[in-house]
């Protein structure tokens, strides 16, 4: 498809791959860098992803399924471009509200005021656009007398509670959501899940991460089951979900 005519909240991923290193301490030196084209292969490289190709219309809520460790979260941060690819092409319609990691990007030293400034602005919103919301979104995370606090100083469930208030209040096409749920207490998942149900109803495209069955079969139609490095299966939710269990023998 041209992307110069694939509409906002589309995503198109070709022959995708990204290389890490396992071991932190052995970094390129400098004989690999000035050592001519072709660098030596290090035995501690791997690839957590390769060659995934996949399309998402917008709209579609995805559920990214697969063990500890074989690539969901680097999926999502390629998506949400915060990494790049070695090989291959992601390519995204609109911008992306990445609730991918506990922090959300947000700064240890800045009050939660500063932080929700900082972030929203960053996502484009103008300084009206914020302060019109601001309270709403710190009602949503329950951080009325939190305000003034330094971000370093909540607790980690409340730093969810943050992250997710406003990045669900990002007026972005696609939205990642990465796990984060997990760490929220009963009653405030139950607002997430009304909020996840009414971006989807407004067609929003989102990524799910997600171990909990029941989460993956009430947001998505479909599923990405990423094993080993290849993106395993690409089918409605139901199925990715029975082949997971059935590769792993895993009860919801
Ligand atoms: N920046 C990095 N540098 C090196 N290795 C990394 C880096 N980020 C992730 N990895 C490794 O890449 C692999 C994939 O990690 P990733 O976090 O994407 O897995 P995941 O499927 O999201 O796992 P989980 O279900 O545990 O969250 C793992 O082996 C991880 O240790």
């Amino acid at each position: 498809m041209d992307a110069e005519v694939r509409p906002e909240g589309a995503i198109s991923v070709r022959d995708l791959g990204i290389r890490f290193t396992r071991n932190r301490a052995a970094r390129r030196n400098f004989k690999d860098l000035f050592g001519g084209r072709t660098r030596r292969r290090r035995p501690d490289e791997f690839w957590p992803l390769r060659n995934v190709s996949f399309d998402v219309a917008p709209g579609e809520a995805i559920g990214v399924v697969g063990r500890n460790g074989q690539g969901k979260s680097t999926l999502l941060k390629l998506v949400a471009q915060v990494m790049l690819p070695d090989e291959g092409v992601v390519s995204v319609q609109g911008g992306v509200a990445p609730l991918i990691e506990i922090t959300g990007g947000f700064v240890n030293d800045l009050t939660v005021r500063d932080n929700v400034n900082l972030t929203a602005g960053l996502h484009g919103m103008t300084t009206r656009e914020i302060a019109e919301r601001f309270d709403e979104i710190i009602g949503f995370a329950e951080l009325e007398k939190f305000v003034d606090t330094p971000y370093k100083h909540l607790s980690s469930g409340m730093k969810v509670r943050l992250a997710f208030a406003v990045i669900s209040r990002l007026e972005e096409p696609i939205i990642l959501v990465d796990e984060v749920l997990a760490v929220g207490d009963a009653p405030f998942k139950a607002k997430c899940y009304t909020r996840i149900e009414e971006l989807l109803a407004g067609g929003r495209t989102l990524f799910f991460v997600s171990h909990s069955e029941k989460d993956l079969l009430r947001f998505c139609t479909r599923g990405l089951y990423l094993d080993k490095g290849r993106l395993v299966l690409d089918a409605p939710i139901r199925e990715v979900v029975a082949r997971y269990n059935a590769d792993y023998g895993v009860k919801g």
